[in-house]
């Protein structure tokens, strides 16, 4: 992809899952400039990926064609408010990874007219397998969303979406899924040493099958329901544990749990539309 100078303001968790996985990829380093409010937590990205820091937005905003904004959702106004006379100025691709935010609140934060991507990437990034949906403004130029999908798609897999509404359900599936499947690793290695397993064998034996599964997921060439049924002899012990999922609701659950986590999109959007 072409190595534009790509900024990376608010660089905690995403942003540095982002950065990695973009290192690793190949882009240049010298293109890639992290900032925080403070340097200390800088220096280890720079140890690590040889990437440009600073603790000054505004400077590093005028001097780089894209902008990715990687602070939280409730610190956006804020950050969008320091830079925008530069952004207004120099008109870099702005590119969010917040949850919730809308693009067009984000024009009017960046005193509008500017060109916006919005993202919801994930952790895995960093290991260049993360999941993003990707929504536009009408502002941004098709070299501009090749330039973000490009960017995504080096880190993972990228998928458009036409409605900007669906990217709180794109937040609750990829963007906080990770979470999900960490808390399911959890709860079964608890269950294995409850079940008489030592802490060390419940842990790989369980972080060997979700990775395991989630290959043959993957790469089968059949759905995950017949995967799941291949597992499942009839009168076995599997269907044991599957009709006690089923009992407890599981996947009423999951719906649920996915509508919270969409409506908290939302309900973001609103309450830091001002
Ligand atoms: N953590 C995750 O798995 C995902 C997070 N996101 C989105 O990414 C965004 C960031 O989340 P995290 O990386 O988890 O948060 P984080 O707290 O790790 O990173 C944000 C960083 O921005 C810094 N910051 C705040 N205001 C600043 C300013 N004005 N100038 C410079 N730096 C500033 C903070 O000190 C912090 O280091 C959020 O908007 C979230 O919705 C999206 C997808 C997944
Ligand atoms: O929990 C959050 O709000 C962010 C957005 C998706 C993952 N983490």
């Amino acid at each position: 992809m072409q190595n534009l100078k790509l900024a990376f303001l608010g660089a905690g968790n995403m942003s540095g899952s982002i950065i990695g996985g973009l290192i690793a990829t190949g882009y240049a380093p010298e293109q890639i400039t992290a900032t925080r409010r403070s340097e200390e937590r800088l220096q280890s990205l720079k140890a690590q990926y040889a990437v440009n820091i600073s603790t000054d937005n505004c400077a590093t905003a005028a001097s780089h064609q894209v902008l990715v904004l990687g602070v939280k959702p409730q610190m956006m106004k804020a950050l969008c408010e320091e830079i925008r006379d530069t952004v207004q100025i120099h008109k870099p691709l702005i590119i969010s990874v917040a949850a919730g935010i809308r693009a067009e609140t984000l024009d009017r934060w960046l005193g509008g007219n500017v060109a916006i991507v919005r993202t919801m990437p994930n952790t895995p990034s960093l290991l260049g397998v993360g999941a993003a949906g990707l929504y536009a403004n009408a502002i941004a130029s098709e070299a501009e969303k090749q330039f973000a999908d490009q960017m995504m798609q080096a880190v993972g897999i990228s998928v458009w979406v036409n409605a900007e509404a669906e990217m709180d359900a794109v937040t609750a599936v990829s963007g906080s899924g990770p979470a999900y499947f960490f808390l399911a690793m959890e709860a079964l290695q608890k269950a294995g040493q409850e079940a008489g397993l030592s802490e060390e064998v419940a842990r790989q034996l369980t972080l060997q099958t979700a990775l395991g599964a989630a290959r043959m997921a993957v790469e089968s060439d059949v759905d995950a329901a017949e995967l799941r049924r291949r597992v499942t002899s009839p009168g076995g012990t599997t269907e044991q544990a599957l009709n006690t999922f089923n009992a407890g609701g599981l996947t009423e659950l999951y719906a649920k749990a996915v509508a919270a986590a969409a409506h908290r999109g939302k309900e973001l959007a609103e309450l830091l539309d001002q």
